[in-house]
């Protein structure tokens, strides 16, 4: 172990002494796990962390000087769009996708390491449950969409195949992550196909550049960013064992939308067939201000513009159709060939500038009390995953709609959006349209028969309640077996027993 010398002069070398000012006071296991942390910290590395934080601190926040002049949307020819091909161009991207997941060649990659501050849970957003009929969480719903997707592949091309699932947590929701996926068997899926790994942290820093003490043994930490995932990639030797499995594509999403498409293989198709080695699932921004990234061009580059980085006059510009220049919003739903992804650790990862994230930071004060910050106080510096964008040979942007792919969970009730609340409410709204066009009725929940509606309102609860387990459809396919002709009483859950159930001959 690195002794208390040792870690001071380090310490003297990235100008961070101070947070060694509580030692005297320390008791030897808390001196112990102290200088443990601070040994990790690489002095020149951690000098120029603080640097940067500063400097970029002391820049004027908000949007990017000089950015609009720099901004186009994507050219089209970049751009495709489910919603708007014709049936056979669609059916030949998802065949194309189903050969290659059938091949053992797809992966999904979770990124799980953020700290989901503004749901406000201590737990990892995945374990989270928006109170869906069946009661399940945001983790089983993505396990049982691989489970069909490996299914549906298996069966069109008779092999039996495997999608491995890669999670990339952070020290914040490693452990609970691991526990609750041992806790509930892994969802039935096979525990060597579901591979964790963790990011890196760093140190929150004050807006002069000191490094922030939690506690008075204890660096307040943070994940790196969910671009850390290069970083990651490497540390943990994910590419090789991606290799080792065949595996050539990587379908990279974010935890928290409730309707995200595992692997979905008309996206897979689509980015496979252009050839593409990073693509980025888009759908129209729902209003000028909405917390989404653009994906555009800077300098003729395509790129994402983060939401916070923006100025509200460039986000509310109109095209000459009248809508919104700047339309195509990142679902967070990537597509990397697992050659770009070497490529990028190898190569581009020391290229990524870091974003400055201004939050809250519990911190310890000289008089060694702990303080929960009314107001901004600390500097997080975090790397975006899709800040690699510029370094694609071909990149290209796909649209989807929004009521099929995205809805997500980014708010505590009683928020008006992107809630625990609209979250169900825009899952429970797919199952009901997707059972009625299956050819359901259905019974509200007082025994009558909802009034016939043109289109479903975009917001607010469907007339009645149908869940469909994602082991019965994936995404809408193959209920009329079950549900043509049939009615049913509100709530209605659509599982397997149930599926199974509606297939026995009915008694007449
Ligand atoms: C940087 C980024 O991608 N921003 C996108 C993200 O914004 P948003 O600001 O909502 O991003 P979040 O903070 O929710 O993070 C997105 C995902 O990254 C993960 N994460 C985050 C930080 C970290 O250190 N490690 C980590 O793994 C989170 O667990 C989550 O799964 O989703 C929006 C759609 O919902 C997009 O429009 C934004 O462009």
């Amino acid at each position: 172990m690195a002794s208390e010398q040792d870690v001071r002069a380090r310490l003297q070398r990235a100008g961070q002494e101070h947070l060694l000012r509580f030692w005297a006071e320390l008791a030897p296991e808390s001196r112990a796990a102290l200088l443990a942390e601070l040994a990790l910290l690489e002095p020149e590395a951690l000098r120029e962390h603080c640097r940067r934080a500063a400097e970029a601190c002391a820049r004027p926040h908000g949007p990017l000087p000089g950015l609009a002049e720099r901004l186009r949307p994507l050219p089209a020819e970049r751009v495709g769009r489910a919603s708007r091909s014709d049936p056979e161009t669609r059916r030949r991207w998802e065949e194309e996708g189903f050969r290659q997941i059938a091949l053992n060649k797809v992966a999904v990659l979770l990124l799980a390491g953020g700290q989901g501050t503004r749901l406000g849970v201590t737990y990892p957003k995945g374990m989270y449950r928006v109170g869906l009929p069946s009661g399940k969480t945001l983790y089983q719903l993505q396990a049982e969409r691989i489970r069909r997707v490996e299914q549906l592949a298996g069966e069109r091309h008779g092999t039996c195949c495997t999608v491995p699932w890669y999670v990339m947590t952070s020290e914040f929701t490693l452990g609970p992550t691991a526990e609750f996926f041992r806790e509930h068997d892994f969802f039935h899926l096979d525990p060597a196909n579901v591979v964790m790994f963790e990011q890196r942290l760093l140190p929150a820093v004050t807006f002069d550049g000191k490094v922030i003490l939690e506690r008075k043994d204890k660096v307040a930490m943070a994940p790196d960013g969910n671009g850390g995932l290069y970083c990651a990639l490497e540390d943990h030797k994910i590419l090789e064992d991606m290799e080792r499995r065949g595996v050539e594509f990587v379908h990279v999403y974010c935890v928290d939308n409730i309707l995200v498409r595992l692997a979905d293989p008309v996206f897979i198709g689509f980015c496979v067939l252009q050839g593409a080695d990073c693509g980025a699932k888009v759908v129209e921004k729902a209003y000028p201000e909405e917390p989404v990234g653009v994906v555009c061009q800077v300098d003729g580059v395509p790129q994402v513009v983060e939401y916070s980085e923006i100025s509200p006059d460039t986000a509310q510009l109109r095209a000459s159709d009248g809508g919104l220049l700047y339309n195509a919003g990142n679902i967070c739903n990537h597509f990397f060939t697992r050659g770009f992804l070497k490529a990028v650790t190898r190569e581009f990862e020391p290229l990524l500038k870091p974003h400055v994230a201004v939050k809250k930071v519990p911190y310890v004060d000289e008089e060694g009390n702990l303080i929960k910050p009314l107001k901004p106080n600390g500097i997080k510096m975090e790397k975006f995953v899709f800040d690699v964008f510029r370094f694609a040979k071909n990149f290209v942007a796909f649209e989807v709609l929004r009521e099929e792919e995205f809805s997500p969970l980014k708010n505590a009730e009683p928020a008006d959006r992107d809630s625990p609340r609209t979250s169900r409410q825009a899952l429970l709204a797919q199952h009901y349209r997707w059972a009625l066009q299956a050819g359901a009725r259905f019974l509200d929940a007082h025994g009558a028969w909802p009034p016939e509606l043109p289109g479903l309102p975009p917001n607010g609860d469907p007339p009645a309640i149908c869940e469909i387990s994602p082991l019965v459809s994936y995404s809408g396919e193959g209920l009329e077996v079950y549900l043509q002709g049939r009615e049913f009483q509100s709530p209605f859950i659509l599982d397997e027993d149930q599926a199974r159930e509606l297939l026995q001959p009915q008694e007449s």
